[in-house]
């Protein structure tokens, strides 16, 4: 579904050598769910923005579906870190927005969003505005907003990362069970490593150094997973075995 190769990206037009990516190679097959952790700094959401299309690499390729991509702006879902809620809008028009950009018939698809919203545990929040939402809702809706797009590869940075460890573990629960319903491809972006464990099929952890390669680590783990599993033996053995390589990394 994705592939990834020896993509390098500089910030810096006055010094190239100033790299935040080099020679980065992912390849994402269809339904994983695929996490990408690395220190901050490390390039994670540039990595995104470049495969979402709003940054152009200096050297590499990305492909989406087995195509060279050049022009990959909407290609994808793309869920930013910030959750981009307009604060003019409600509910319902902030996940419509995707659904304007492409002018798709808005009436026929609020049909189909107000049964996400009632899924999502949202249906009196229709009307509301982002401020009148908790930080868990907040990223429901935008994780609608993104679903909206149709696309199947969504790319996730860290939509977890400011919430609280009991709403970011009924939120895991909840992402567990509409993955495995949805069958759609995930890159997920997270700083938890008990996150990327539980919810991925493989972890990508980039280098604080470019000049080091990216790893990849297998989580040959059973699923269905539920947030419990966090206290399984063969998942603290797996947790121990990323520590060491973070570590040695370092
Ligand atoms: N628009 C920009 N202009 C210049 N430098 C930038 C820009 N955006 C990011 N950077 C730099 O690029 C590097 C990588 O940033 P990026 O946001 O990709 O890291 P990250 O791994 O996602 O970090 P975090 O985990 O803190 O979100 C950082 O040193 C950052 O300062």
């Amino acid at each position: 579904m994705l592939s990834v190769k020896d993509l390098s990206y500089t910030f810096s037009n006055e010094d190239p050598s100033k790299q935040i990516l080099s020679r980065v190679s992912i390849d994402i097959k269809t339904g994983e769910f695929v996490s990408v952790i690395g220190t901050s700094g490390s390039g994670k959401s540039t990595l995104f923005k470049l495969i979402a299309g709003l940054l152009e690499p200096i050297e590499g390729q990305i492909q989406i579906n087995g195509k060279q991509c050049d022009k990959r702006l909407g290609k994808v879902g793309y869920m930013p870190q910030k959750d981009l809620l307009l604060p003019w809008r409600t509910v319902m028009d902030n996940i419509l927005l995707p659904i304007e950009l492409v002018k798709e018939n808005k009436k026929q698809k609020m049909v189909e969003i107000r049964e996400w919203l009632t899924r999502f545990g949202l249906s009196e929040y229709e009307n509301a505005y982002p401020h009148e939402l908790s930080g868990g809702m907040r990223q429901r809706v935008a994780f609608l907003r993104t679903l909206m797009t149709g696309r199947d590869l969504l790319l996730l940075d860290e939509p977890f990362g400011a919430l609280d460890s009991m709403t970011k573990r009924k939120m895991h629960s909840w992402l567990l069970e509409l993955w495995g319903e949805l069958q759609k491809t995930v890159l997920f972006i997270t700083h938890d490593l008990e996150e990327a464990i539980l919810l991925s099929d493989r972890i990508y952890l980039l280098p604080s150094d470019s000049s080091q390669i990216i790893q990849e680590v297998k989580i040959n783990l059973p699923r269905p997973r539920s947030s419990n599993f966090i206290y399984q033996s063969e998942f603290i053995e797996m947790r121990k075995e990323l520590e060491r390589l973070i570590h040695d990394e370092g």
